[in-house]
């Protein structure tokens, strides 16, 4: 039985779920259920704290786990990223008061509230700097108002946060971040995971492709074709009208308007696009 650590909290638990949901493995129904088997996929979840799943896969218990790039760098664990998943995207910054910080030199003899004391000991160090950390669970940004620090590093989306606790960032980002599936540094590959990760990159092409069916003139189809060239290449297909052949490919979905609008201008008609719900490439 493949053995999978799941975030049980928190931002990366909603969207994890609900992508595994979509590859076709079975959920907990309530959020006490810490282990939960799937017989029929001979697959057994742990639900675990997502700052925890890297320090339990590298340990060698569990064969892979969903968690946050940034997670995993920070726990220092031996586990890798195999597969990307697409949510929970940030990036990690410093952020200060305006005019009071202006890049990482200017952090020698300060105070550094961080929930990621990892990152943020091993960008100083790398740096060459002398810094203190502070270690908080959350709500970092409100560290400088209550003079708990000088600086914070934290996990930024929109920055919303930031801008509400009147702060600003500086510096480059020290590092970007996603969830992702990881697994032991140096683990043997395995015909499970291997099937786990074509479910999952089935539901990550289902969301970001639609299926793009048309008719046009055969004098146009090239054209066509290199509007629509699809992941290997288009299905064509004769239509009963001489001179017409209908086509199906595969088309980003963030492109798909505009293609359809491209292709009725080369005289492409009945431009249809239609979800997909799951694939295997
Ligand atoms: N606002 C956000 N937007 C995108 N990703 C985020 C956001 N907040 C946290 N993350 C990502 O979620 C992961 C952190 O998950 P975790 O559950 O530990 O924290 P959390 O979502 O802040 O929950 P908690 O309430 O327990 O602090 C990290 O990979 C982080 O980059
Ligand atoms: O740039 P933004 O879109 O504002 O998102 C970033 C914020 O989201 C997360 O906080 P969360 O809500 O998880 O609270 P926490 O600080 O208690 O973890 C993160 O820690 C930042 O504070
Ligand atoms: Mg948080």
């Amino acid at each position: 039985m493949l053995r999978i650590a799941v975030p049980n909290k928190g931002s990366l638990s909603g969207p994890a779920s609900a992508m595994l949901h979509e590859a076709g493995y079975r959920m907990r129904k309530e959020s006490k259920e810490l282990v939960l088997v799937d017989p029929v996929n001979q697959v057994e979840f742990f639900y675990l704290r997502p700052k925890d799943i890297a320090i339990y896969v590298s340990a060698g218990k569990l064969d892979i786990g969903i968690t946050g790039e940034d997670l995993l760098i920070d726990s220092g664990a031996e586990a890798e990223v195999i597969l990307p998943l697409g949510f929970a995207r940030s990036t990690f910054r410093f952020a200060a008061k305006p005019g009071t910080v202006s890049g990482i030199e200017d952090l020698a003899g300060k105070t550094i509230a961080t929930s990621y004391e990892g990152i943020v000991a091993k960008h100083l160090a790398e740096a060459g700097v002398d810094a203190s950390v502070v270690h908080l669970d959350g709500a970092v940004e409100t560290a400088i108002e209550l003079g708990v620090a000088q600086v914070i590093a934290d996990v930024v989306e929109t920055g919303t946060s930031l801008r509400n606790a009147g702060l600003e960032v500086f510096g480059d980002p020290i590092m970007k971040s996603e969830a992702a599936v990881i697994r032991r540094t140096g683990a043997e590959d395995n015909a499970k995971v291997q099937q786990f990760l074509r479910r999952l990159q089935g539901v990550l092409v289902a969301r970001s492709y639609v299926m793009m069916d048309y008719d046009c003139r055969a004098e146009h189809l090239e054209r066509a074709v290199a509007l629509t060239p699809g992941l290997e290449s288009p299905t064509i297909s004769p239509l009963h009208n001489e001179g017409w052949v209908a086509v199906r490919s595969m088309v980003p979905a963030k492109d798909s308007q505009r293609v359809m609008d491209d292709l009725y201008e080369l005289g492409a008609r009945a431009i249809l696009t239609t979800a997909i719900h799951a694939c295997r490439l």
